[in-house]
């Protein structure tokens, strides 16, 4: 039987009247990188504080490797490491300062410590800069720091809120390849309101929508939800709009002022593409841009949320 790593049971959380998160339910079985997609605010740090047991839930459960958080929350942080939004960093000390101050509160036996700093410090490519102040680190490596204190004691699970907030485009492939790198031993759950942080570094998605969880599965199984339906293209010489709309597979087209057009289709994208640069080959419209529009997330929410209906 395939161990429950964490289990998520009608939680649902309401600060002062407003409900954040309304009866999200899950379950996570497998080792892998998890994403937990979602709009700003859509109640992603609210889902992930509450499982990481640092917000208390108004209502519902959440079970790590089968431990209720609730009833029995020091036995179960053991098995989680968290990076929240915002890094509990004390940048007034040296790196191995802080991660020999962070193996204390793991309670890490002190003959050990030595040990597990110079590992972790290896794990997270930080070895070099052990000597140096935190706050005279870059962006990337201070999210690496940040990273050294979730899992300085090997949890079974690593939750990390918007690891990738705010860092330069080298950094995040560093701490992409850094997280997948860890998924190798134990499971990680990462948040992210960016698609392609998710598609680029995640096996499965959770996505939360308005504080409900409205996708649960593969990264493969969601892009088959995501393929864009619609074509952005330049047409110089653009017939009139009816004629644009008589195309084989356009439902509508939209005129966006200029040459520019958005075609909306009920065929595979790739033979959409086709068709537009053919016809307007034969018909000389001269087209000089085409484009297949990527979906936003408030977009997926909104298709992924008639389907649950
Ligand atoms: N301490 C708080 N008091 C009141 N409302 C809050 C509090 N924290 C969050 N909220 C509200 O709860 C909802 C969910 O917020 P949450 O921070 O969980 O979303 P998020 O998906 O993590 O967004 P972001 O990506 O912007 O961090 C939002 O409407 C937010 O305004």
């Amino acid at each position: 039987m395939e161990q429950s790593i964490l289990k998520v049971e009608n939680l649902s959380h309401r600060y002062s009247v407003q409900w954040a998160i309304r009866d999200i339910n899950f379950e996570i079985t497998q080792n892998g990188v998890y994403g937990l997609l979602g709009s700003n605010g859509a109640g992603k740090s609210t889902t992930m504080n509450i499982i990481c047991g640092v917000l208390k839930q108004t209502e519902g459960n959440v079970f790590i490797k089968g431990i209720d958080m609730r009833d029995n929350p020091v036995e179960a942080k053991r098995h989680i490491g968290f990076l929240p939004q915002k890094p509990p960093l004390h940048t007034d000390l040296t790196v191995e300062e802080y991660l020999t101050y962070c193996a204390r509160l793991r309670q890490i036996a002190r003959a050990e410590e030595g040990k597990v700093v110079d590992e972790v410090l290896a794990r997270c490519g930080i070895s070099h800069f052990r000597k140096r102040l935190i706050h005279n680190l870059s962006g990337g490596y201070q999210q690496r720091v940040g990273i050294a204190q979730a899992i300085i004691h090997r949890p079974d699970f690593v939750v990390l809120d918007e690891p990738t907030n705010g860092l330069d485009p080298n950094q995040i492939l560093e701490i992409r390849h850094l997280i997948k790198a860890i998924a190798e031993e134990c499971t990680v759950v990462l948040s992210t309101h960016i698609l392609s942080e998710v598609q680029a570094t995640c096996n499965y998605i959770r996505m939360i929508g308005q504080g409900t969880l409205v996708f649960s599965g593969t990264v493969d199984e969601f892009d088959n939800y995501i393929l864009p339906n619609t074509v952005f293209a330049t047409l110089v010489a653009a017939p009139p709009i009816e004629e644009l709309k008589q195309l084989p597979g356009v439902v509508d087209v939209d005129e966006l002022g200029g040459s520019n057009y958005r075609l909306r289709f009920s065929d595979s994208p790739q033979e959409m593409i086709e068709r537009v640069v053919q016809t307007s080959v034969a018909k000389d419209w001269r087209l000089t841009e085409v484009r297949l529009e990527k979906s936003s997330l408030d977009d997926i929410f909104a298709e992924l949320s008639k389907i649950k209906k």
